[in-house]
């Protein structure tokens, strides 16, 4: 996502000449500038700690874990001056809990915010206080009903069934080397737009077909790292001009728009011909279809009716179901890999409670049963967030529990990757593999407050799909682990890229094999 590009090289020779001025010729060596970079961030005259920045970019998460963890858990950035750089990076739970939940009204995600994630328009994403209140109970509503409850869970059941199961069943027969992450980002791009609009891109197939929607959502991701690491006024110059990320961000943009316009014409139009030959499913419909019916009545600046509120829906929502569910996904296969006395208890666990057979409803109760690859998941979620941070700006001047104190619009940012591996929050074990820490004495669920266990978000905002991507991880994991056995390629270098989504940098190649019975 933020590869190195010409721009920042550009910096770097800039901070490159900086230091070479204000170490004086004298003490100038590569080692000496390496080393101070490399002890912690430096707080450089002009430049801030930007310099730091740029040169930790690519081990960032790494880096952010160690500054927090001898920052005491909060720790002020100082971007180039007066540019509104500046950051206050926070794990602390304490802090979190103020911020998402007991003072919620006091944060907000602001118009800095608003302007670098430009391209989801007024959507839930982007919005906050009125609008965000419409839209999360507009969303709720929709999104707790039985009618997209089934449409859902029909979903997922046969995306798998008919695209991922034979896919896999392919690379199987082929005895193919592929890239797990793409397959779980084709699988989940397919589903939530299917949620979302009720058509199916079919981007999950043996052709691999790149998808200009789903290109879009990626260069917009990239655009909004590089917003983020660069001074507002470059990023503008660079928009004005149409060059680099700004002119993919353009180009997205429009595309955004081109096929928001298509297929909610497409949707209005099925929907008048449904009032005309009364032939509409009154059991299971997409949620873009529920928002054109929703009675905007009941909300005070929701306009349902209007085609540019539904275009922010459709990317917002996509924004938010796709590529979260499938990081999670790909880092949990890598985790099953390095840790195969946990695969081994999770074929005990479905096969103690997998029904052979039953009603539909039965075997997805089922899934309830499963406490152990619910740990699992969390646990792997814990380790590599797939939402790795969050930005925040208070309205009023406050003073943070850590005793920080907060002048109204500054930056905030929660660092969830850095958070899910703090000693002092998770013990000394913070950086294993334990899925044992979510089960509790009894063999229940042992519950961590969110504001511990980000992954999620805490408070007001808790992600929206929390529960619909749980099952659904459940659902996947348990039909690849009944049909497949995957391996990991040896040899390959696994890490995480910096960007809004924990993606892995090189993705995840694998080979898969077919079990012969039906589960062992
Ligand atoms: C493992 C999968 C997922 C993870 C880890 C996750 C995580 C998150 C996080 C951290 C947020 C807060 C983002 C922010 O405020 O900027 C969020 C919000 C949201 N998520 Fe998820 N999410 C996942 C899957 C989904 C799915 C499948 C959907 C729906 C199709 C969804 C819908 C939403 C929505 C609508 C919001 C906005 C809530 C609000 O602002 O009130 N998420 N999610």
């Amino acid at each position: 996502m933020a590869s190195i590009g010409l721009f920042e090289a550009l910096i770097a020779l800039f901070c490159f000449l900086i230091f070479y001025y204000f170490l004086g010729k004298k003490h100038f060596s590569y080692l000496h500038i390496k080393k101070t970079l490399e002890s912690y961030p430096w707080n450089w005259p002009v430049l801030g700690m930007l310099p730091g920045v740029l040169w930790r970019l690519q081990r960032i998460y790494d880096c952010s874990v160690e500054v927090l963890e001898n920052s005491n858990l909060t720790f002020q950035f100082k971007g180039p001056w007066f540019v509104g750089m500046d950051i206050l990076a926070t794990a602390d739970p304490a802090n979190i809990h103020h911020i998402m939940s007991s003072n919620f009204s006091n944060y907000i995600k602001g118009p800095i915010f608003h302007e670098i994630f430009e391209a989801f328009g007024d959507g839930i994403i982007n919005s906050d206080m009125e609008l965000w209140r419409d839209w999360r109970n507009g969303s709720q509503i929709i999104f707790n009903h039985q009618r997209y409850q089934n449409f859902s869970a029909s979903t997922t059941k046969s995306k798998l069934k008919d695209g991922l199961v034979p896919l896999f069943s392919h690379f199987a027969d082929k005895e193919m080397v592929v890239d797990l992450q793409d397959v779980f980002q084709r699988f989940m791009f397919d589903v939530t737009f299917i949620f979302i609009t009720g058509f199916d891109p079919r981007s999950l197939s043996i052709e691999m077909p790149e998808v200009e929607f789903a290109k879009a959502l990626d260069d917009v991701g990239d655009a909004i790292v590089h917003r983020h690491i660069t001074p507002r006024f470059v990023w503008k110059l660079q928009k004005w001009i149409g060059v680099g990320t700004e002119k993919k961000m353009m180009e997205a943009h429009a595309t955004f728009d081109r096929v928001c316009e298509k297929l909610i014409a497409a949707k209005k139009e099925e929907l008048r011909s449904q009032v005309i030959t009364h032939n509409t499913n009154g059991e299971s419909e997409d949620l873009l279809t529920s928002f054109i019916k929703l009675d905007a009545t009941k909300y005070e600046v929701l306009n349902p009716s209007d085609d540019k509120f539904l275009r922010d829906f459709t990317i917002g929502f996509m924004a938010a179901g796709r590529d979260s569910t499938a990081s999670a996904l790909t880092w949990f296969f890598w985790n099953l890999s390095e840790n195969p006395n946990v695969l081994t208890k999770i074929f005990q666990e479905i096969n103690t409670y997998l029904p052979r057979t039953g009603s539909d409803q039965e075997k997805s109760a089922y899934l309830n049963k499963l406490v152990y690859l619910h740990g699992a998941l969390s646990e792997s979620m814990r380790l590599y967030p797939p939402i790795p941070f969050q930005r925040k700006s208070p309205i009023k001047e406050d003073v943070l529990p850590s005793g920080h104190k907060v002048k109204s619009n500054i930056n905030i940012m929660i660092l969830i990757y850095a958070m899910g591996r703090m000693k002092t929050v998770w013990g000394e074990d913070a950086m294993e593999f334990k899925p044992e820490r979510w089960i509790s004495e009894t063999g229940g669920l042992r519950h961590e407050p969110s504001y511990k266990f980000l992954s999620f978000n805490a408070g007001p905002r808790t992600c929206l799909g929390k529960n619909l991507a749980m099952n659904l991880m459940k659902t996947v994991v348990v039909e690849i682990l009944q049909n497949y056995e995957i391996k990991v390629v040896s040899g390959q270098k696994i890490e995480p890229k910096p960007g809004l989504i924990l993606h892995m940098k090189y993705g995840l190649k694998v080979t898969m094999t077919k079990k012969c019975s039906s589960f062992n």
